[in-house]
């Protein structure tokens, strides 16, 4: 058991960093969790949908801290063109996301159908801007459908998205399930996988009734856990962590009313590298730590460390408390595994 590890230049190739006072709180804490890029999700409100919008808020995540490197997206929506495709490539951002409308946090001007959409995929196709897909179907009971199995329903959109598309990059994100897995690893080489550390600590039993430990997609069975642990054991190179850390005020996962239920999202930025070495290590996947959180995700998105840029960050053997909130002038949230130990702690 080695009591310190270092690890060149993480990456989170997926985390919410908001605006205003709460992205006062959260954006510091990229760096404070031992991460240097971050790949930034457009679900704001309104949603970043132009690359003048796109800079505008890298310019805002800059002020706050410039030390990290932001990666920048779009949001689907009918207003996407394949020349707004052109230019924004052109401007250095890095993907468009996706999410089907109403499943989660600003979702409503989410879409309804990917076909219309194949002019802008084509476009990212030929430019080369990656496909980011929040994969889940919305509820339907029509259809029998539900958080439970929106995922798995979710998967033939990608199956035909890839076909139509090879050469385009595809990360499916935030995978929950075995079905996710299998699906990925059935694609070719341009479809890759995002797997959150708080994805392989909960099954559905932790957020049922634990508001904190909500967020799309929901938390599946214990086999599905075993799934994502596994392929992350595998060392498979398509499989890399995106943290979809996304914070709420305390107010929004604490209280919820009929109407409005909880917001959907688990904070987890300031611990994100111990938090995801103290759980490789309980699946016995520690000497995977490297791949998975800083050399699968560069490589498919081309960010490789070139020789002298690896600001490497050492971990070490410790047992230290979570905190158990964050807060400052006009925004608090509470971390996923808050007050609870952890059995590694960043030193440099
Ligand atoms: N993951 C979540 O539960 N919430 C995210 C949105 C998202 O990525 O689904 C958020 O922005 O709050």
């Amino acid at each position: 058991m080695p009591d310190a590890i270092t690890i060149p230049a993480p990456a989170d190739f997926h985390v919410h960093l908001r605006q205003l006072k709460m992205a006062q709180l959260v954006v510091p804490h990229v760096r404070k969790g031992g991460f240097s890029l971050a790949y930034v999700m457009p679900n704001l409100n309104p949603p970043i949908t132009t690359t003048a919008m796109a800079l505008d808020y890298k310019a805002q995540l800059q002020a706050i801290d410039p030390s990290v490197d932001y990666l920048m997206t779009l949001y689907l929506s009918p207003d996407l063109t394949p020349d707004e495709i052109v230019k924004a490539k052109q401007a250095g951002i890095a993907g468009v996301k996706s999410y089907p409308r109403g499943v989660t946090t600003n979702s409503d001007g989410g879409i309804e159908s990917y076909e219309m959409y194949h002019p802008v995929f084509e476009a990212m196709q030929r430019v080369d801007m990656v496909l980011n897909l929040h994969g889940e179907i919305p509820s339907d009971p029509a259809t029998n459908t539900c958080v439970l199995n929106a995922e798995e329903r979710f998967l033939p959109h990608l199956h035909s998205l890839h076909k139509a598309f090879p050469r385009l990059r595809i990360v499916l994100e935030h995978a929950t399930t075995r079905a996710a897995v299998e699906a990925v690893k059935a694609c070719g080489p341009t479809v890759a996988c995002t797997i959150t550390a708080h994805h392989l600590a909960l099954t559905v039993d932790d957020w049922a009734g634990q508001s904190f430990h909500f967020c799309k997609p929901v938390a599946k069975y214990p086999d599905d856990r075993e799934a994502l642990r596994q392929v992350i054991r595998e060392g498979h190179p398509r499989f890399f962590l995106g943290s979809d850390s996304a914070p709420h005020p305390i107010e929004a996962k604490s209280t919820s009313t009929p109407a409005h239920g909880c917001a959907a999202g688990v904070y987890i930025s300031p611990v994100l590298l111990p938090l995801t070495a103290h759980l490789l290590e309980s699946f016995g996947a520690l000497d995977k730590l490297e791949g998975f959180v800083s050399t699968f995700g560069r490589r498919f998105y081309r960010r490789e460390l070139q020789a002298g840029q690896s600001q490497p960050i050492v971990l070490q053997r410790t047992k230290e408390l979570v905190a158990e909130k964050y807060e400052a002038e006009g925004a608090d949230v509470v971390p996923f595994w808050a007050g609870k130990p952890l059995d590694w702690q960043i030193v440099s």
